[in-house]
């Protein structure tokens, strides 16, 4: 069975991208996401991201984490996706709208080159549940902020976020029982009140090179606890996002999304 896929990347957070029109019937979803996004005996990818028909927007996306839990809503996925879903790309600002689980999200969408459209995506106000609570993983104590914003965010600043961390903490706050849906961890340093970076950990995906809603999320209590203005740019360890605070809350994140390569694949029945 070949099912057709373009693979694109949003500053380093990769997905591949699929139409639901083009999957075999009866398909096993989780499966077919798991295989697929294998680095080794995949395409190789953080998430898959499956385009339905929408009765209320231009498409609906179906997030998939690698390792075939569903994502309520993805920040570079979705910037991907309006890429993937714009039948006539024009360096014109576009506006479009996209279904996801977290709800109707609004965009505009504009070709940047041939490979790449540079997006803004309206996420949205933030629900931050707690600006400083305690946690304890690992015989170390963290101070963190938790916010929803379309998916769970723990939010740690630090001055020195790095890869140690992010790999040995992330996974035990990601599954520890104050979170019981699971959460993605964001580890963050705010170099200035217009510059910062964010390292993630990503529920159902593992440390991955950026995170759009983690990014997002940081601007959200950074700029509640005064410490950002609101224009930021931010710094993954894939690229940079420009986030903008409205002062009603809802945060405007902009950045690109690029074209890897398109294909067929190959899907099998059996697990990798
Ligand atoms: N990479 C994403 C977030 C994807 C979903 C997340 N891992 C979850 O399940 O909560 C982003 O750019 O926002």
């Amino acid at each position: 069975m070949k099912i057709p896929f373009v693979k694109m990347q949003g500053i380093g957070n990769d997905f591949i991208l699929m139409k639901e029109k083009e999957l075999p019937a009866g398909i096993e979803i989780a499966r077919l996401v798991k295989n697929a996004c294998h680095r080794r005996f995949g395409i190789g990818a953080d998430g898959l991201m499956v385009a339905v028909a929408s009765a209320i927007a231009d498409a609906r996306m179906e997030y998939y984490n690698s390792d075939g839990s569903r994502g309520e809503m993805c920040g570079n996925g979705i910037r991907c996706f309006a890429r993937y879903i714009d039948t006539k790309p024009s360096p014109d600002k576009e506006e479009m709208c996209v279904e996801t689980l977290a709800g109707v999200i609004s965009l505009n969408i504009r070709s940047v080159d041939i490979n790449t459209s540079e997006v803004a995506v309206d996420m949205g106000k933030p629900v931050i549940h707690t600006l400083q609570a305690t946690i304890e993983v690992g015989g170390q104590s963290f101070e963190y902020a938790y916010v929803t914003m379309g998916v769970p965010h723990v939010v740690i600043f630090t001055n020195k976020p790095g890869a140690d961390q992010v790999e040995q903490v992330g996974p035990m706050i990601e599954k520890h029982a104050f979170f019981p849906d699971g959460t993605n961890v964001n580890f963050c340093y705010i170099e200035n009140s217009r510059q910062a970076h964010v390292m993630t950990w990503e529920r159902g995906a593992g440390h991955t090179l950026a995170c759009g809603t983690g990014i997002t999320s940081v601007c959200a209590v950074a700029h509640q606890l005064g410490l950002v203005a609101d224009e930021v740019q931010v710094k993954a360890e894939g690229g940079q996002l420009h986030l903008a605070i409205c002062p009603d809350k809802r945060l405007i994140m902009t950045g690109p999304a690029t074209d890897i390569c398109h294909g067929e694949y190959v899907h099998r029945n059996d697990s990798i």
